[in-house]
């Protein structure tokens, strides 16, 4: 690979220091190392479990248009030959797959998510690792993603939404707004560090810019403060990952041992490095931690917890917060947790504001919706439903219990407080985006199905209307290969076209 301006090989481009560094760690393997950066990045992607009915079918047939090879590393991800260019197909628009640096793909597998779990994605956009860990998850549990600047944060609810995620909670936090939210609440932790880059350069020459040792200090301190709220909000016989796309030991080895000193409960049972003179990626570090007997530093976050709770900030979110049947929503949906069977009330104020107050009003007018749209149902998990202004969502619970209530949301920045299913208008619901790609599209009273290539399907992206098939009407759903790209609404011969306008193609 070269410089686009000046030709110049980019391992000559390459800071001295950071040289020397790594001439430290690797010895006499550092020049194939360096030589590495004078290759071509590798590019994969990663199929979405969560679209598993449809994959089966169009899998021989992506194998061959993208040229995808199997990577070791991850039984869902593939390499692809970039002048194929995944990202502008349909299939990318319905979620089929997430692009994804090849070897970003090891963290969420040592994470090992299991269906059922509390899970939080600590630092989570654009949403390589939130939408991985989902694919296991498999809709069951509850997931948080965090992202603390806004900005990134609706990027990566825009992943979860695309990828037809039903149990994720999105929000916006620095680590300790959460941490004195969330103590010892998460089975498993993902922590994909911000750190100083190394992994990046050949994908982004300005990331060699930005590098020196001042950064590299800056991002470990920076780590190291970010895990130890981390440390607080796992628990006791939790998982916790902890990654970066750097290959320095400040920010890798020397950060997690110093964490282990200063948290003896806490254990590593793997270290693994992906290199790219060694593996087809641009790098990764991952370290697996577990967190073996409960700490003092849970007990006293326990308690300041509680009292930030008693002292919580104005009503942002109303909640029903009652126990909710939805027959019309079918069987696995229509699961709402009630009280009684919550996990074990770890001081937090129950979640019974419901400032709204229409929760009646409002799951009548989404049965009446699904009863006429979805008759093949919804597909959602245990939850509850929530209002947040006109927007309904529902708020994932586990089997056992509500892990997170709607009171643990208030003053907390939330891009999704769960699957957003739709708008509430006057004696109507307006369905979301997020509810039809979250959905099968045998569910759907209609389904308009077309092959990726077909000049409906390129129409639909650009926002146009489509005609109906005989006999549809009301809302219903236009597919990829049976993948729901997004609602239509067919009345009088023709199909309204209800993909949100910013995600339309342009001519
Ligand atoms: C390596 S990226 C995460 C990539 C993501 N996990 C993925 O797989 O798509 C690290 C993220 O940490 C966020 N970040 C920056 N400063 C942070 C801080 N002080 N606390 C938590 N996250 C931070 C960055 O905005 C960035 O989105």
């Amino acid at each position: 690979m070269v410089t686009s301006k000046e030709s110049k090989p980019l391992r000559l481009t390459l800071p001295q220091t950071f040289i020397d560094n790594m001439q430290a760690i690797l010895g006499s393997q550092t020049d194939s190392f360096l030589n590495s950066y004078n290759e071509p990045r590798t590019y994969g992607l990663r199929l979405n479990p969560l679209k598993a009915a449809a994959l089966d079918k169009i899998l021989p047939a992506l194998t061959e248009q993208f040229g995808l090879q199997p990577i070791p590393w991850c039984a869902t991800g593939y390499y692809y030959n970039e002048e194929f260019r995944p990202g502008k197909h349909p299939y990318h628009a319905a979620g089929l797959y997430y692009i994804q640096e090849p070897s970003a793909m090891t963290a969420a597998e040592l994470l090992d998510p299991q269906p059922g779990e509390v899970i939080l994605d600590l630092a989570a956009a654009p949403g390589g690792k939130t939408t991985q860990i989902a694919g296991k998850m498999h809709g069951q549990g509850v997931l948080v993603a965090n992202e603390i600047h806004p900005a990134r944060a609706k990027i990566l609810s825009e992943n979860v939404e695309r990828c037809g995620i039903v149990n994720a909670i999105v929000t916006s936090a620095a680590p300790d707004e959460l941490s004195r939210r969330f103590p010892a609440l998460f089975d498993r932790i993902m922590l994909d560090a911000p750190c100083s880059g190394e992994g990046m350069f050949r994908k982004d020459e300005g990331a060699i810019a930005e590098w020196s040792d001042s950064h590299v200090a800056m991002c470990a301190a920076r780590q190291s403060d970010i895990l130890e709220h981390a440390a607080i909000m796992l628990k006791p016989g939790g998982r916790l990952v902890y990654s970066t796309c750097t290959f320095n030991r400040s920010e890798n080895e020397d950060t997690i041992h110093a964490f282990c000193l200063a948290h003896p409960e806490f254990e590593v049972s793997q270290i693994e490095r992906v290199w790219p003179h060694e593996s087809r990626g641009e790098g990764h570090f991952v370290a697996v931690l577990h967190k073996a007997k409960p700490s003092d530093v849970v007990a006293d976050a326990c308690s300041s917890h509680a009292s930030a709770a008693e002292d919580g900030p104005a009503e942002r979110i109303s909640s029903s917060a009652q126990t909710v049947t939805a027959p019309k929503l079918r069987a696995r949906e229509a699961r709402s947790n009630s009280s009684r069977d919550r996990g074990a009330d770890r001081g937090r104020r129950s979640s019974s504001g419901g400032a709204g107050g229409s929760s009646a009003a409002d799951m009548a007018l989404l049965h009446a919706f699904c009863a006429a749209a979805l008759p093949g149902g919804a597909g959602l998990g245990p939850g509850e439903p929530l209002r947040f202004g006109d927007a309904l969502y529902w708020l994932p619970h586990t089997n056992s219990g509500s892990p997170i209530r709607a009171s643990d949301l208030q003053g907390l920045k939330v891009a999704r407080p769960g699957l957003h299913l739709g708008d509430i208008r006057t004696n109507r619901i307006e369905p979301s985006h997020s509810l039809a790609l979250a959905v099968s599209a045998h569910a759907a009273a209609w389904v308009q199905s077309y092959r990726p290539d077909a000049p409906e399907i390129a129409a639909f992206l650009r926002g146009e209307t489509l005609p109906a098939q005989e006999g549809s009407s009301g809302w219903g759903l236009i597919a990829v290969d049976d993948l729901p790209l997004g609602w239509g609404k067919a009345s009088g011969g023709q199909i309204k076209n209800h993909l949100p306008k910013g995600l339309r193609w342009f001519k």
